[in-house]
């Protein structure tokens, strides 16, 4: 009825007028360049990047130029980029990499010698249990379907963090990939991918075992923290621009595709990518991603710095206005953490997250994952994975700055929710 409509209405004309967006790890705007880019792609370069005339050139051209600028973002080279629709394909990539270096290894080895340590059995990943679910939900399906055994690692309920040591243990003589993310997304834990890298790499020394492939969904740290995948030793390295101001496309890095490193393709077609990912480029979007890749090289260190100093301000005024009804969710001993991320909850038996969220007449953010939205009010696993007891969890906030966040919009955001806790707590 018109009443129901009216009360819709109104809600969302306010959303129009002054909504804070504090919601980055979920997705983020474009930056003006970034839509410049694309913009300018779309009118200029709409030419088939193979043609061999000066429209496919144009749009070769900036193909190029954005494979350099997105691996000079994660410190590697041009050929090792390979872009792909999003975090999801990439993610998927990976894992079917795993399973087809797995089958080819063991095939190679029983011709040639015979045997090889680990080729008796499945392919056998290993991954942590709070991994986003285009790897968690790709390694079940796999295990469901007999096509690998995978182990989930746990994180330390004090850390918050996989340890190395419980990743090392994990280790079987089948064992083909390690996937661990490299920040997590409702926590901003950051891991330890390069102590595991490196324990990995002096067991890889010993050629009679099985080559373990090392990879990271890096979607939550570009852009944020430092990413340098030589450094942190990985063979496979996530790229999701809608993370990092870029629009929804991404890129797979990989150690030298097809030399050092395995990358066996999930589909065939005309050629592009060199055979690893074919289909007719998408040159506007991938335009965009090398934008955005380029002012992540440029001005890391001067986001990083904001976000982090903003989230501070934005943790220290939760407690001075809520002192001991806050609980931060994100604070772990001994882990680092994403500079923009802070969850947190208020205690109290009716402030649940979502409840809070969907009274607050200002801030826009989630409770958890924006693809476990859907996910009703359970509270996150991710989080009683972390050790968070279920009435805390329950009432989790997911807060996330981004880089024009302002300490004003902290402000608002913090009144906003004390305003929202006493109407909630004055009606029951
Ligand atoms: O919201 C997130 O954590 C990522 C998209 Se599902």
């Amino acid at each position: 009825g018109h009443a129901f409509t009216d009360h819709i209405f109104h809600h969302y004309s306010e959303i129009n007028t002054d909504r804070i967006y504090m919601d980055y790890n979920a997705t983020t705007p474009l930056e003006p360049e970034v839509i410049q880019a694309i913009s300018e792609a779309l009118q200029d370069a709409w030419g088939n990047p193979s043609s061999n005339y000066i429209a496919g050139a144009k749009a070769k051209a900036i193909i190029n130029q954005s494979r350099e600028n997105v691996a000079r973002m994660v410190g590697g080279k041009a050929e090792d980029v390979i872009f792909t629709s999003g975090g999801t394909e990439a993610n998927n990539l990976v894992l079917h990499t795993a399973v087809e270096h797995f089958r080819k290894s063991c095939r190679a080895a029983e011709q040639h010698e015979g045997h090889q340590n680990g080729c008796s059995g499945r392919p056998h990943i290993i991954t942590s249990n709070v991994e986003h679910d285009s790897i968690k939900l790709v390694a079940e399906h796999l295990q469901m379907d007999g096509k690998a055994d995978v182990t989930f690692v746990p994180v330390s309920k004090v850390t918050a963090r996989v340890e190395v040591d419980d990743v090392i243990a994990a280790v079987r003589p089948n064992t083909c990939l390690i996937s661990v993310m490299l920040a997590n997304n409702e926590t901003g834990v950051i891991m330890p991918v390069r102590e595991i890298c490196q324990r990995i790499k002096s067991l890889n020394k010993r050629h009679e075992r099985l080559r373990i492939l090392l990879h990271t969904d890096a979607a939550q740290a570009l852009g944020k923290i430092r990413v340098d995948a030589s450094e942190l030793g990985v063979d496979y390295l996530t790229i999701v621009g809608h993370k990092f101001y870029a629009p929804r496309i991404g890129a797979l890095y990989v150690n030298s595709p097809g030399t050092k490193t395995p990358l066996h393709p999930m589909l065939f077609g005309g050629g592009q990518e060199r055979n690893f990912r074919p289909g007719t480029e998408n040159t506007p979007m991938i335009a965009g991603l090398g934008k955005a890749a380029e002012l992540v090289t440029s001005h890391l260190s001067e986001y990083e710095s904001h976000m982090q100093s903003t989230k501070l301000y934005l943790e220290e005024q939760l407690r001075a206005v809520f002192k001991d009804k806050i609980h931060f969710n994100s604070h772990y001993p001994g882990s680092d953490i994403l500079p923009n991320t802070c969850n947190v909850s208020i205690l109290g038996p009716t402030l649940q997250g979502w409840r809070v969220l969907s009274n607050c007449r200002r801030l826009l953010a989630s409770v958890g994952a924006a693809c476990h939205s859907d996910s009703g009010n359970r509270p996150s696993h991710i989080l009683l994975s972390c050790g968070v007891p279920s009435e805390v969890a329950a009432n989790a906030l997911r807060l996330s700055v981004g880089r024009g966040t302002t300490e004003a919009d902290v402000d608002a955001v913090v009144e906003d929710l004390r305003e929202t806790v006493q109407l909630l707590e004055e009606m029951n």
